[in-house]
């Protein structure tokens, strides 16, 4: 067995594990990265990039298809070649994760470890059963994977999760999508548009990770307008007939029905890759599921020499805050044991369907009882997402009631991934909505919809002022 040594030792070549390592370097720390799957990254090779590649030709689709509302006629066919659209996405993807390649043969062979890891102590790490290392910090950072229900694992190779799509070389022509989450949204409507013909059935009455009962019925209604898409459903069984998969399921208020589909995708969302790792061999304190107990401001697990960064740690699993986490665990494990909070930004996660969805600082669910007030805008009316026959989805914002302070929003309609930064930005500055009032707005742009929400909380926070003045005058006058 081979014995090496280092300061840090990074679990994971992810992009949490190698903004990790570039940060204990700079540190001036020796430190060592472990990668057991292909280098590329999650984000990279089937993740981000590969899902808005197949977006992108699917809104290619829809705008050809649906251009005749606006007097653009498409005489002749529209032709969706799987082949071709399969091809771009996987070129593009590869370019991508080209890139991350080219950082990874930056960093000296001596530093790079191949196999999966594991801990035999705190300190002592065996990778395979190569190589035995020991570090005085160890950063864990590797990353999550789908979870395949136990009865669909029988459908072999018809049951497939994301990183299955991406290798497709041509579109297939029935697929049934488990999970109306984020990845089960935007591959799954993505694939709908490109003529696959899509039905979607969630568990829950979930959807794409909203939790504002406004905004998400303004979704539904949007995604249902194309979509065969049912919440609070079941699939009953399933059962693979040679190349196909045979599913009975119902629909909420339906009766039970068995179709044939090529494929079941799943995504009923990931688990952190934790259990392989042996954590219950360190001082590291455990839930009953595995998952370490660890400090979410410093991402150390207790009082160990041991971090946690990225999608395993299972807070935001998304690409930036992976980055963060990254940067945090790094400073960390190579000042450790000087440990110190890192520099966190304001929340938000963006999906990247029609309508997109969004959140943005406190998630509606999270909201105290008392003390928010909301401010909402409906773009059926908004003039622009008008005029782009993009009008429809809600947005709803939340101030805080004493101060005026914007707390959050959660949001499904046009150019959500640009009004999700600006929210993100003045819930970072901290700014309240009539600051946010001051601000410039162009017209006629769908930024004047967030204006019309930011509009309505500033008369509700008015109103909810004169109220109080209005108690506190009737309490004075009865005593
Ligand atoms: C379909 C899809 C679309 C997405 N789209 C977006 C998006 O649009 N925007 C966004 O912000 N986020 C998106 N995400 C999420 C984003 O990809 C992740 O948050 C991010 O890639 C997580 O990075 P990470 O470093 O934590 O993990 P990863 O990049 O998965 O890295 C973990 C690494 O650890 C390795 N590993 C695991 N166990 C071991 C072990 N024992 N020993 C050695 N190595 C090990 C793995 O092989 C892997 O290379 C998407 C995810 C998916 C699946
Ligand atoms: N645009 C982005 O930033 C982006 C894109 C894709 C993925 N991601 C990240 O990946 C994470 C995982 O995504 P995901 O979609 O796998 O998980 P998710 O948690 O977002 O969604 C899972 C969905 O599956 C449903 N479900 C669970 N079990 C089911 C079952 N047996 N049958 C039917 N439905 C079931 C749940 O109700 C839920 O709606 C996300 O939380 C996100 O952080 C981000």
């Amino acid at each position: 067995m081979k014995q090496l040594k280092t300061d840090v030792a990074i679990i994971g070549a992810g992009t949490a594990g190698m903004l990790a390592y570039r940060t204990v370097k700079s540190a001036g720390a020796s430190a060592m990265l472990i990668e057991g799957g292909p280098y590329g990254t999650t984000c990279a090779r089937v993740g981000c990039m590969p899902s808005k590649l197949l977006i992108a030709a699917a809104e290619a689709a829809h705008a050809a298809a649906s251009a005749s509302a606006l007097g653009v006629h498409i005489d002749g066919t529209l032709r969706i070649d799987g082949t071709q659209v399969m091809d771009r996405v996987k070129r593009e993807r590869d370019r991508f994760v080209g890139f991350v390649l080219d950082s990874i043969d930056s960093i000296p062979d001596c530093d790079k470890v191949r196999g999966y890891a594991r801990f035999v102590s705190d300190t002592l790490l065996r990778v395979d059963d190569h190589t035995e290392i020991q570090a005085s910090r160890v950063i864990i950072a590797t990353g999550s994977t789908p979870v395949v229900p136990e009865p669909y694992r029988a459908l072999g190779d018809r049951v497939i999760v994301n990183d299955d799509v991406f290798a497709w070389n041509h579109l297939p022509r029935r697929v049934m999508v488990a999970g109306a989450g984020v990845i089960g949204m935007e591959i799954g409507q993505a694939l709908a548009r490109l003529g696959v013909q899509v039905r979607m059935i969630n568990r829950s009455d979930s959807l794409g990770g909203l939790t504002d009962p406004v905004v998400r019925a303004s979704a539904l209604t949007a995604f249902q307008s194309e979509l065969d898409l049912h919440l609070k459903s079941r699939i009953i069984d399933v059962r693979r007939v040679g190349d196909e998969v045979e599913i009975r399921y119902q629909a909420e208020g339906q009766d039970a029905v068995v179709e044939r589909f090529d494929y079941l995708l799943v995504a009923t969302g990931r688990r952190p890759n934790l259990s392989a790792l042996d954590l219950h061999n360190t001082s590291a304190i455990l839930d009953d599921k595995g998952m370490p107990q660890y400090d979410a401001r410093t991402l150390q697990l207790g009082s160990t020499s041991i971090f946690i960064a990225g999608d395993v740690n299972g807070v935001l699993p998304l690409l930036h805050e992976a980055s963060d986490d990254g940067r945090i665990a790094g400073q960390n494990a190579a000042a450790y044991p000087q440990v110190v909070p890192g520099k966190r930004r304001a929340p938000f996660a963006i999906v990247f369907s029609d309508p997109q969805l969004a959140a943005v600082g406190l998630r509606f669910k999270d909201l105290p009882q008392q003390g928010v007030v909301f401010g909402e805008v409906d773009f059926t009316d908004q003039g622009r997402s008008r005029i782009m026959l993009k009008n429809y989805g809600k947005l709803r914002i939340y101030a805080n009631q004493e101060d005026g302070r914007l707390l959050g929003a959660e949001m499904a309609g046009p150019a959500a991934e640009h009004i999700a930064h600006l929210l993100a930005w003045a819930v970072q500055q901290e700014m309240s909505i009539h600051t946010m009032l001051d601000m410039p707005f162009y017209h006629p742009v769908i930024e004047e919809g967030l204006r019309t929400a930011l509009r309505h909380a500033a008369h509700e926070l008015l109103t909810s002022k004169l109220e109080h003045v209005r108690v506190e005058e009737e309490c004075v006058n009865n005593t």
